[in-house]
């Protein structure tokens, strides 16, 4: 269906370790939407099993409204080759790490160089999140050597924490206006058989009643 107003779709994936905090960094920001009731407590997240799918609308900077529709993948290794078969279709990816957990953030590049080696290097817009902010005094992973990775890898880098709200909207609209602005300046393009970005009309023109065709010669 056309979302009232919308130009565009934006497929944004966040990808990381497992128990990074990918679920509830998604719940969190799908929460806060305007309108969107005062969420109950929810129970700890279960662990994901291959992708699960949420969607926001969200009015972008630069003028037009978007609808994001937002993967949650799977971070265990054993859901790999399901999660690996939607990077093709994203344009945006979060790289999800725990600031308190040294190997998520090790393996930021071998999550990037899955997407790249699908995608190539040219069509998707990353941005990297060090994740759980709030959990100070356990802590391992600095914020300069965090920017220091995301600059050598050609991205932007934010913390973020889904227990204090801190950032989370920030996050989504950080990677939607770079997105848009790709878009603009011809970086990304869309293409017919990529659901990375797609086009969204904002009335559907009612589809025609099926031509009724003139009866043919009687066959009995
Ligand atoms: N302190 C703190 N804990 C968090 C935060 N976000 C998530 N957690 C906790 O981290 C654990 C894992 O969270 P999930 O959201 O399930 O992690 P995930 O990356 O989606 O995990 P997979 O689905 O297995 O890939 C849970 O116990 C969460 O409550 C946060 O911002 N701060």
């Amino acid at each position: 269906m056309a979302a009232g107003g919308c130009r565009y779709q934006f497929r944004i994936a966040l990808l990381g370790d497992a128990a990074v905090g990918k679920t509830s960094l998604l719940r969190r920001y799908v929460a806060g939407a305007p309108g969107t009731p005062e969420p109950e407590p929810e129970p700890e997240p279960a662990p994901t099993v291959g992708v699960e799918f949420y969607s926001r609308m969200l009015q972008l900077r630069a003028g037009p409204r978007v609808k994001l529709q937002l993967w949650d993948t799977a971070g265990h290794e054993r859901f790999r080759c399901i999660t690996r078969s939607f990077y093709r279709n994203v344009v945006g990816v979060l790289l999800v790490f725990d600031v308190t957990n040294r190997k998520s953030f090790e393996h930021i590049c071998d999550w990037h160089q899955e997407v790249i080696a699908t995608q190539g290097p040219d069509k998707v817009i990353f941005l990297l999140i060090g994740h759980k902010s709030d959990l100070r005094s356990t802590r391992c992973v600095s914020a300069q050597e965090a920017e220091e990775l995301a600059a050598s890898l050609g991205m932007a880098f934010m913390e973020t924490s889904a227990k204090n709200n801190c950032n989370v909207d920030l996050a989504f609209n950080t990677i939607a206006d770079s997105i848009q602005q790709a878009l603009e300046q011809g970086d990304i393009k869309m293409e017919e058989d990529w659901g990375g970005v797609r086009l969204i009309h904002k009335t559907q023109v009612p589809r025609a009643p099926p031509r009724q065709q003139p009866p043919g010669p009687c066959q009995c």
